[in-house]
Formats: structure tokens, sequence, C-alpha cells
């Protein structure tokens, strides 16, 4: 970890050779990312997220390939922050046609993600609950000519159900403080008086308030459409403070709400309820979408705590189905501000999902919940795609072109992460398959939709199955281990670096179809207030409704990204209309990798540097429970510059990231002295002036490019690189290695 160590500007960043770069996110950083840094010339700049921009940019410009850059890490990581450097400085040294994006427009688009996106978790303070995909499309000149958001996984249901002592999205709260004293569209939505802010949450949030109206006329969200958005966030509001009851027949507890709530929807009492409980699945009476948890509200509660407490409401699916086409609207919204009628040719993609999950890392003692799953899954996903792009590959490249030449043989290779399959093995469409159980080894997801659908199903099978498919077997790398808590089980993540505790309580219920939640479009598509503009999205655009928003296309790359998204859920197209969640949950994170693999992909590591959880005794948390010998690693803190290291748990991090397995086997497959030795025995002949005049001598050689270190030297890219037809075969070979390899960095002593 030492030798890792690097200051930079005050705050610590870590870096690789390699397609990857490591951050370990500082705490404070203003000078990290000002307009000196912005300004330094290539070379400079690593390691920095600005040179994995500067990377992406040129790598585009030369191979007129798109490009992506993909974030991975926990969550409070880093990767949001760096996400939106990366966005930032790249629309800055590109420059747009006419200024059409402008820093402040970026800025402006962060801000409303963030307000309608974020949320304050256990592990975040301002958590991202969405999978975003960025894409800057840029012409001829390099300029940034049109861009796009796509966003999927939005954690939608945390407007009714989130875990104890979370807090729902930032925008309730920045509305919440300002409907009283909010003049215009705002003042307009009556907020139900049982919740308030604290005094100081009140100012921070009502500042927050006025940054997002702002940021939404920067990019041209009209006040009428802005007052859309208040009315059905007053509508989510006042349906949380309804409730349910079951007299009878299911109907709002407190009918003056349900009413309040109708009223900002544009519709009747009877349509909003007949929407909210008719054909409802038994037993989904759900927890209530209230806004704060006050400590009087735990005990009303399941006992799990992975529900919010508060009163009973069945407008849990309601509220959610209409976050979601809220969400979906305010992304088209954004996109119609981003695109431009501007001829584009290539694209770099930026991808930020939620952080890797885990409640025990900030100390608490709750499970995981099912939307946590979800993202774990995604994390696992894009870390099989890291390990694919970077080990096997690469591996499987070497051992084409280069078998034989290194005398330590080849590296061995690396198993892949195995949480992926086993989660979403045999997730197909229903119509090629019975639903009726099977013996065979089905992963987690498939067996959730399962048992759901199965009468007498529960979380007691589902676990039951699940351990007799996978549970711990002698000798082996079980991902799956039992727990002493009913329902709860532990999986290991990043092969086995993490281990999460999951509580399955209410997960059956979950995953099955809500109609509530299909029955918020149709309400608000017939509103007698705001159906215009929820009316014209329907097609095929509706059948990715609640799963992927921003697929509308404004430019030609964008129309290309959307049709290959829908592409990857023509194949479930049926599970989609069957509304199976599980099956959602897959095609959305295929979307999300198809889109990505088509790009080259540039990965940034980002890692916690420490953790709050376990009473501050990281030997007591379950992440730390990765193998015998780490078991016993002393709880060593490292002091650097201001921050305090939890090297046990950074520890972890690089272990689960593999990226140490990349570096091995980069080192061993492309070893400085041994590779460059018998390249130099093979092939200096074609430039013997390199080594003879220069003695001990650093070649720097980046994809196809060879160049001499040192300034005004000419014997670069023109002599090495071309090879003229009537070459000789070792000199054809050469540069046929030399167009196939990708040398990333080498430095070698030349006799
Ligand atoms: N380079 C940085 N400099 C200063 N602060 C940072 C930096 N990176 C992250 N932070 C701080 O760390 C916190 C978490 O960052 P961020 O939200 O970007 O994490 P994340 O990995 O995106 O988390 P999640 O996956 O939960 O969304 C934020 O409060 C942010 O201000």
């Amino acid at each position: 970890m030492h030798t890792l160590r690097q200051r930079y500007g005050g705050n610590l960043v870590h870096t690789y050779a390699g397609p990857t770069m490591v951050i370990v996110n500082p705490l404070s950083s203003p000078s990290m990312y000002s307009e000196k840094v912005t300004l330094r010339g290539r070379g400079d700049m690593s390691p920095h997220i600005y040179a994995v921009a500067q990377a992406a940019y040129r790598s585009m410009l030369m191979s007129r390939q798109d490009q992506a850059v993909v974030l991975l890490g926990s969550s409070g990581s880093g990767k949001t922050t760096n996400c939106q450097h990366l966005v930032q400085y790249l629309a800055t040294i590109a420059g747009s046609t006419g200024k059409v994006f402008s820093a402040e427009k970026w800025q402006a688009l962060y801000t409303i993600l963030e307000a309608f996106g974020n949320s304050s978790t256990s592990m975040n303070g301002n958590a991202t609950r969405f999978s975003q995909i960025i894409s800057l499309d840029f012409d001829q000149a390099g300029q940034v000519a049109s861009a796009s958001v796509q966003t999927l996984l939005l954690e939608k249901l945390r407007v009714a159900r989130r875990p104890a002592n979370e807090a729902t999205f930032n925008v309730f709260y920045y509305l919440l403080a300002c409907s009283d004293t909010a003049p215009g569209a705002v003042a307009s939505v009556p907020i139900a008086p049982h919740c308030s802010l604290q005094p100081e949450e009140k100012q921070k949030a009502t500042q927050q308030f006025n940054k997002l109206q702002a940021a939404m006329k920067v990019m041209g969200i009209s006040v009428d459409e802005q007052k859309a958005f208040w009315l059905v966030l007053g509508a989510i509001y006042h349906l949380g403070a309804a409730g349910a009851t079951k007299a009878g027949r299911k109907q709002f507890a407190r009918h003056e709400w349900a009413q309040k709530a109708a009223y900002l929807l544009g519709c009747g009492l009877e349509e909003l309820s007949s929407s909210v409980f008719k054909h409802q699945p038994k037993g989904s009476l759900q927890r209530s979408t209230s806004f704060r948890q006050g400590p009087e509200d735990a005990g009303l509660g399941d006992g799990t705590g992975t529900c919010s407490g508060g009163t009973r409401c069945s407008g849990g699916g309601m509220a959610a189905g209409l976050y979601s086409e809220l969400f979906t609207l305010l992304i088209s919204l954004l996109n119609r501000a981003l695109k431009s009628s501007q001829h584009s040719l290539c694209s770099v993609t930026v991808v930020d999902t939620p952080g890797a999950q885990n409640p025990a890392l900030a100390g608490q003692s709750r499970g995981a919940t099912f939307e946590e799953l979800c993202h774990n899954y995604a994390q696992e996903r894009l870390q099989l795609l890291f390990h694919q792009r970077t080990c096997a590959q690469e591996l499987e490249r070497y051992k084409e072109v280069a078998g034989g030449m290194a005398r330590g043989g080849l590296p061995p290779l690396l198993s892949s992460p195995f949480l992926p399959s086993f989660l979403s093995r045999g997730v197909v469409p229903p119509q090629v398959r019975s639903l009726a159980r099977t013996d065979e080894a089905r992963g987690l997801l498939w067996l959730l939709e399962e048992e759901a659908l199965q009468p007498g199903g529960t979380e007691d099978t589902l676990l039951e199955r699940l351990f007799s498919y996978y549970g711990p077997q002698e000798g082996g790398h079980d991902p799956l281990l039992p727990s002493d808590k009913p329902r709860h089980f532990f999986l290991g993540h990043s092969s086995g670096t993490n281990w999460v505790e999951y509580d399955a309580t209410g997960w059956l219920n979950h995953v099955k179809h809500n109609p509530a939640s299909q029955n918020a479009s149709v309400l608000l598509q017939e509103s007698k207030i705001i159906s215009s503009l929820f009316a014209g999205r329907a097609g095929s655009a509706l059948v990715l409704s609640g799963s992927v928003a921003g697929l509308e296309g404004g430019s030609q790359l964008a129309l290309r990204r959307a049709t290959s998204m829908r592409k990857t859920f023509t194949t479930g197209v049926a599970a989609v209309k069957k509304k199976s969640l599980c099956i959602q949950i897959k095609l959305q994170v295929d979307a999300l990798i198809d889109s990505i693999k088509k790009s080259k992909v540039h990965f940034v590591h980002c890692f916690l540097p420490k953790a709050e959880g376990a009473g501050g005794d990281p030997r007591g948390l379950p992440s730390r429970r990765v193998s015998g010998s780490e078991l016993d690693l002393p709880a060593e803190h490292c002091e650097a510059g201001l921050m305090q290291l939890d090297v046990p748990l950074l520890r972890a991090q690089l272990r689960g990231s593999r990226l140490l397995d990349a570096l091995r086997m980069y080192r061993q497959g492309y070893p400085d002295h041994m590779v460059f030795a018998e390249f130099r025995r093979r092939f200096d002949v074609l430039a013997p002036h390199l080594t003879k005049k220069h003695g001990r001598n650093y070649i720097v050689v980046d994809e196809k490019r060879v160049r001499a270190p040192r300034r005004g030297h000419r014997h670069g890219d023109a002599e090495l690189g071309a090879a003229p037809a009537d070459a000789s075969p070792s000199r054809r070979r050469w540069k046929s290695c030399w167009s196939r390899w990708t040398w990333r960095r080498a430095a070698t002593t030349w006799a």
C-alpha cells in the first residue's frame, strides 16, 4: 500500500499503469480540480481523474472509436464526484460548437439529478440511487456537438419503503422546506403539517430548492413544467400521509389527505382509490411513504428494520409508479436541453452506478434490502466486465501474439467472479420455460421470481432452495453462508472480500407484480391538470418506462444508443409485459453492460479510505471476512496527510477489485526486462540508432505509437511504426506485433 501511495495536491490519489486508475476518495480537495490542474499538459496529469478524461478523449480522436469510462467502488467512495469532474473537464478541454454546453449547464444537470435521484443513506449522505450513463457526442473537430443522459435501476420504491434511518429523495425535503414560503407554483402545493424539518435543515433545504429551481431554468424547464413536478411530488407525499386500512375492502385510512393527493394529480378520489387498491396482490398493505421516521415510529415497523415505520398505507406501489414516471419525464426534459442537430462522429460515455452496498460498513445491524442487492448485482457485473477486459481478453491476446516469448510461461488464467451468474443464472423470458419448480440450480433472481409465483412460496422456502443449491460445501469457496437470524443470509461479494448480510423478509411480496405502479402512468396521462406532459409518451418508450429513461434519442448517436438498449430488451419483451421485476432488473443491467461493451472501456476504481461502521473496529465488520490470513491482520491505521486510512479495509477493496491480479498479469505477461530483451534481440536491427546511441534509454509505447523520451529526438513513429511493403519478414512480423499489442508502459535498460 505504501508503494502505491502518492501525494497529489494535498490529496491522496493512487494510480496504476494500464487501463485503470485507482482513487482513494479524499475528504477535502479544493485544489485538486482547480483551473491550474485543468490546464496542465499531457503527462503532467497522471495520476488524476483528468488524466482518464484526457486518455479517453485522445483515444477517441485518434481511433474514432467510442470510449466509455466506468467508475467502480463502494458507496461513498467518490464515483459521482469524480464523474462530475470528468464530464466538466471533458467539456472544458473539448469546447463546444457555439458554446451550447457551458460549465453552467453541466452543473445544472448534476444539481437536478442529485435532487431527484440522490438521498441520504447510512453509507453516504448524498448517495446516488440510480445508474446513469452520460454520453458526450463529439463532432469532426473534436468539440462537443450534443449529449444525452440515460438512467436505469432507479430505486423508486424508496419513496414508499426504505431502511430505518434513511431518507427519501432529496427533492422531497426541498419541497417540504419551501411549501409555506415559496412563491408561485410551490406555494400551491399544500404539504401535510405533521411533517416538519429542523430549522437548520429547513434553511439548507430552502437554499437547495432555490438552486434546483435555477438549475431547472438553465436546463430550459419552464415554470409550468416545474409546477407539474411539484404537484406530483406533493401528491406522492400526501398519499403517504393518507395511509391505508382494510375495513371490509382496502381503502385510504385518512381521506382528507387522499383527497388532497387526488386534487394535486387532477383526478377524483374514487379514481385514485381504485387505481391504488384495485387488483392489488394479497398482503400488499405496505408501509408508509412518510418522510421522517421519528423514534416513535420505529416501533411500528415489522421488527426487521427493513421498512420505514409510520402509518400503514398501500399507496407504495402507486407512489413508486408516480415517481418513476416523473423521473422519466425529467430525464427526457434534460435530454431536450442537451440535444442538438449538429452532426457527431463518436462519443465518450461516463457510467456511474450506486456503489457497493453493505449496511455493516456503516455500523448498521440491519440486513441489506432487495434494492441494495440490485445495486450490488450491477456492481458485480461491472467488475466482471473489468475482469474480462483487463485480464481474460488481455491474456488471450498475449497467448495469441506472444506465446512462448516470456520465459516465465503464461500467467495463470484467473477465475472470473462467481456472483453475477449465481445471482442471475436462468433468468430467461418466461415463454421459453415453464414456471414449475425445477431441481436445476438456478440463480437467486430466478428462484425469487419462481417462489413469488408459486402458491405457498415464502422467503423460507426460497432460502431453503438457495442453500440446497449453493450452501456451504467442504473445501469450497462458498459465495453463500447462513446467518443465525431468520430469513437472513450472507453473500460474499467482490470475490468474497465484501460479505453482505441480506434480510429477505418481504422480498417475495416486493417482486410480485403490483398493478398500482402501472396505473400511475394511466392516471398521469388522464390527469385534468398535467396530462399534456405525460400524454405523448407511448409505444416502445412505454415498454421500457419504469426501467430505462432517456431513450428519446436527440442526435444520431443517441438514437443509436437507444436502439441498442431497446434491442437488449426485445429478448425479454414478454417478460417485461409480464412485469417480472427480477427479469427487468437483469435486462436493465444487461442493457447497461451492452451499451458499454461496444466502446473502448477505461475503468476507474474508487476506494473508501475508511468505514464508520462496527463502532470503529474494522475487524468486527463482515467485510473483513476475506480469508484466513486476512482475518489475522492487525487493524493498522496509517496517517497520510490529514487523513486516517483504514488499511485492512483498503486491502480488502484492492483484493476485491482484482486490480492486483490484473497488475500481476501485466507484469508477468509483459515483464519489462524480459520482453524487451527478447524484443530487442529479435528486432533491434530495425532501429539500431536507438540502441547504439542512447545507452540507458526510456521508451514509452502507447497504443501503436513509439517515441524516444529525449526532447527533440526525432526517432519516432515515422521510422519505427511504418514498415515498408517490401520489408523483411522479421520487420513485417514486428509491425504486426506492434499493431496488435497494447504496450502500456515499458521501461527498460538498453545495453
Ligand atoms: N475527490 C474528492 N474530493 C473531495 N470530496 C470528495 C471527493 N470524492 C468524494 N468526495 C466526497 O465523498 C462523499 C461521497 O462521494 P460520492 O457521492 O461521489 O460517492 P459515490 O461513490 O458516488 O457514492 P454512491 O455510490 O453512494 O453514490 C461526498 O460527500 C463527496 O463530497
